[in-house]
């Protein structure tokens, strides 16, 4: 049995190399249309003309750069580039501590990335939850798969906790830099001229219209950012919404481990974010959920999910029904698409989003920020905006490999755990959860994409290619039926229209060979 796997494991190997290498052929013809007709910026309500000298007043008082929203990438960035000597900006919509149910839980990857760039204290103090793994559950059967951890320091570890406490924690690092400033204010839009990006406009507390300047904003609003609009080819996806409740009083089946239910129709996820509370994250797929209001959606939790919760956390999930604190928030995905645009940069949610079924947004939110400071440390000034721009090009390839694995399984993850009405999706989706149980490399490898910590492209088609052919096998062995070989050759061909379009919307040639993309070896302007 263990030979016939290591086969089939070779097969699908081969054949994804064989499909990866047709699809690069047909993303580089692609790629040439695609590219954007006219590099003008496009003016909208966020985009305003700058007025000659309006930022003069401004550039003297010496911002190198704002940060527009201090998430978990305006204030991780703030910290970083504040620690590195820059002049910097943070203009916040609301400095209280956020009460989100978004970014609870940090891969152990994110987490290495937070000591790359000293931050990994945040996540002292506010009652945060080692995490070392997860466990998949599926028709009564479970398996456990642990982060590979062996080789990193006893510290390393995934973390979870209340997203505010986290934030909160940076924002403080960095107001206490003498060379950060953080105000409170809510950016409307920002100013261009000539086509570079000048500063920003925005309102006070108190309901002052200000301006603010410097030669390079970066601009991390968030999901719902409304100021990419000028600065990327936003194509939002909304394959779902999560539901939110929070369970008290209860152990989870495999503490400190992640919990992945692969339920009906979609996965509901569990993991701690405190020693007392535990996350619960019901997806429901499409747009719309049961009205809150009028009751729907506790019927909804009580009827359709509490009877696939795990019997020891059924009590606390039902609880936390009827106390009623049920939150909603939509699950969106976009790929990176920018226009580079001389003064300006997005970073965070608004630059690229992914599903949220694998934890991946924090963790490539802090990588982007770990590649943007080695960019930026050459650097006397940015005020070449349009040399600045040329170099910074160069991030868009460099964060490929890691950004792009990360996202490209959350998107894959989330159709293959997702039950549908296909007797192909199906046999994929019991195929990933026995090949995952099945250990070893089978489980490692994909775990380590999912931490984040060896998010190689490479490593993921080959397991995702290897879960389909381990799929086929177990249809075709020990005879093969006509039927059986028919939704063989559909499941192969479903695997295909799931990894493919993700694939071919994150940029094969970036992801798989940045070093032949000519902006990767991009040097600094001289100054
Ligand atoms: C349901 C859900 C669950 C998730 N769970 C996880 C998880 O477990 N692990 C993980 O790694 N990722 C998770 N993510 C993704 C993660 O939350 C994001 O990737 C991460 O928060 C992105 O950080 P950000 O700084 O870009 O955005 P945010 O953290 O949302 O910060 C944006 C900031 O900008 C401010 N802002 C917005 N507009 C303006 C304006 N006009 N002017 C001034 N300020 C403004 C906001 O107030 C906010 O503080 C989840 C996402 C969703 C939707």
């Amino acid at each position: 049995m263990d030979m016939k796997m290591i086969d089939q494991f070779i097969l699908g190997g081969a054949i994804a190399s064989l499909l990866g290498f047709l699809l690069l052929c047909y993303t580089f013809q692609g790629k040439k249309k695609s590219n954007r007709a006219s590099m003008e910026m496009q003016r909208d309500d966020y985009v305003k003309n700058s007025q000659d000298g309006e930022c003069q007043q401004e550039i003297a008082g010496n911002t190198e750069i704002i940060i527009v929203g201090a998430g978990v990438a305006g204030s991780a960035l703030a910290c970083t580039l504040g620690k590195d000597g820059r002049q910097v900006l943070v203009i916040e919509r609301d400095l209280t501590e956020p009460d989100r149910i978004v970014g609870e839980l940090l891969q152990p990857g994110g987490y290495l990335k937070l000591i790359e760039l000293g931050l990994e204290d945040c996540v002292n103090e506010i009652d945060a939850q080692r995490v070392l793994g997860y466990a998949l559950f599926k028709d009564g059967r479970n398996a456990r798969l642990s982060y590979p951890l062996k080789d990193f320091h006893s510290d390393v570890a995934g973390r979870s906790f209340h997203n505010g406490r986290f934030i909160q924690k940076m924002r403080e690092k960095a107001a206490s830099l003498p060379n950060v400033r953080m105000e409170q204010g809510t950016v409307t839009s920002l100013l261009e001229q000539k086509g570079t990006i000048k500063g920003v406009q925005y309102k006070t507390k108190t309901g002052e219209e200000m301006t603010a300047c410097a030669p390079l904003t970066i601009v991390c609003d968030g999901c719902f950012s409304n100021l990419r609009r000028s600065l990327c080819n936003p194509k939002v996806d909304i394959p779902s919404c999560f539901v939110a409740l929070v369970l008290k009083n209860c152990q989870l089946p495999f503490p400190n481990h992640g919990h992945v239910i692969l339920a009906n129709p979609s996965p509901i996820l569990l993991y701690q974010i405190s020693s007392t509370e535990i996350r619960c994250l019901v997806d429901v797929p499409g747009q719309k959920v049961p009205s809150i209001s009028n009751g729907k959606m506790a019927s909804y939790l009580k009827n359709m999910v509490a009877p696939q919760i795990p019997v020891v956390i059924y009590h606390a999930f039902i609880s936390a029904v009827e106390e009623g604190n049920i939150r909603t928030m939509p699950n969106r995905s976009m790929p990176a698409a920018p226009y580079p645009t001389p003064g300006a940069l997005l970073l965070g949610d608004a630059f690229n989003m992914r599903h949220p079924l694998t934890g991946g947004g924090m963790t490539v939110a802090l990588s982007d920020i770990v590649v943007l400071r080695d960019l930026f440390r050459p650097l006397h000034d940015f005020n070449d905006a349009p040399a600045l721009c040329k170099y910074l090009e160069s991030f868009y390839t460099l964060r490929k490999p890691v950004a792009s694995t990360i996202n490209t399984l959350a998107g894959a993850l989330y159709k293959v755990f997702s039950a549908s009405s296909d007797e192909a999706r199906n046999e994929m989706r019991k195929a990933c959860f026995d090949y995952l149980s099945l250990g070893g490399i089978f489980s490692n490898g994909p775990i380590a994409l999912l931490s984040g910590l060896n998010p190689q492209p490479l490593s993921l088609v080959l397991h995702f290619f290897a879960v389909a052919i381990y799929g086929v096998g177990r249809l075709l062995l020990p005879f093969p039926s006509p039927k059986r070989a028919w939704l063989g050759a559909r499941l192969i061909s479903d695997a295909c229209s799931i990894i493919f379009p993700i694939l071919k919307a994150e940029g094969v040639r970036q992801m798989f060979f940045p070093a032949t993309v000519p902006s990767y070896y991009r040097a600094p302007p001289a100054s």
